[in-house]
């Protein structure tokens, strides 16, 4: 007979697999600070062999076979946040929480081991309302309510939205654009040691200019053995010169580990 107290979508992921990639992401949610301004971040997608995050922009790929979908929910389970760009929200209408057995709403206590969802949403674009999933699972007890960072007021309906379900519009940086030094120090300055940014595209070329890619501490990339081709949302950040002019490769990771998880494989690394 089943396990009455846990969901049927419950994941697990197999300690001997964890013990891999544990290495790479903060030891527990309370311990990893790198320094009192900025959480530990790391930075976590699944590309296919041609660099893609998805067939094309606004379209929601599965790419992750179900190990290593199940190895995402881990790290989720291991952060304090989760954070994607607006485009994401738009396109895929995402959970961002985590399905782990054990983790609160799937078997353990309260919200424990639930990530805060984080959405980058400069312009309030994404349209938050009471259907979006992530709505949904807060209001479930299945997810943390998630903080959407902007530029400018939002309106009154949508902040009720959010608000009640334990959510909030976070107004932060006085420029054009959501700077990654506020965005971070934001997250900090609020008691978030941890997060993992997922993605889309923008968000992860952006992070990975040549004047932010330190930021990142650790990179956990699951590699699915198929090409997307031509159109897709490519992973292919800006290009990085020195004072001559010469061409420069952006990063190249250290302390690299793969791990075989079903057909794909994870590339854990650090900057
Ligand atoms: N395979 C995977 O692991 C993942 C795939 N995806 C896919 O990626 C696609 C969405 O990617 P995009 O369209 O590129 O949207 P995105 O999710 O990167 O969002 C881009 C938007 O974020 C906002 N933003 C705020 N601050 C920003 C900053 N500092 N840097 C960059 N953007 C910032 C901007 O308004 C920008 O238009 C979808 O098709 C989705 O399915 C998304 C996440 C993971
Ligand atoms: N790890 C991973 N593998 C894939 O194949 C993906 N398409 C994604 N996408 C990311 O996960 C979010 C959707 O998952 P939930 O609905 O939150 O469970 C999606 O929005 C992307 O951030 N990731």
């Amino acid at each position: 007979m089943a396990n009455m107290t846990k969901p049927r979508e419950a994941l697990v992921f197999p300690p001997d697999k964890s013990s891999s990639i544990d290495l790479y992401i903060p030891p527990s949610s309370t311990s990893s600070q790198s320094t009192p301004t900025k959480p530990f971040v790391t930075l976590t997608y699944a590309t296919s062999l041609d660099s893609s995050l998805a067939l094309s922009p606004g379209v929601q790929t599965a790419l992750s076979g179900p190990e290593s979908k199940a190895m995402t929910h881990h790290l989720r389970s291991r952060h304090d946040a989760i954070l994607i760009g607006c485009g994401t929200a738009i396109a895929d209408d995402p959970s961002l929480n985590c399905r782990i057995e054990g983790v609160g709403g799937y078997g353990g206590k309260g919200l424990e081991g639930q990530p805060r969802p984080i959405v980058l949403d400069p312009r309030g674009r994404w349209d938050v309302n009471h259907e979006s999933k992530v709505v949904k699972l807060a209001a479930e007890g299945r997810g943390k309510a998630p903080w959407v960072f902007t530029l400018g007021e939002v309106g009154h309906e949508r902040n009720h939205i959010l608000e009640d379900v334990g959510g909030q519009f976070v107004r932060i940086g006085g420029g054009d654009v959501l700077e990654w030094d506020d965005i971070l120090r934001v997250l900090a300055e609020k008691g978030l040691k941890s997060v993992m940014i997922e993605g889309g595209g923008h968000v992860i070329n952006s992070l990975l200019s040549p004047k932010t890619a330190h930021l990142v501490d650790t990179v956990i990339i699951t590699l699915a053995p198929t090409w997307l081709g031509k159109g897709g949302v490519a992973v292919i950040p800006d290009e990085r010169r020195d004072e001559q002019g010469t061409k420069l490769a952006v990063g190249r990771l250290k302390d690299v580990k793969w791990v075989p998880l079903g057909e794909d494989v994870v590339l854990c690394g650090r900057m």
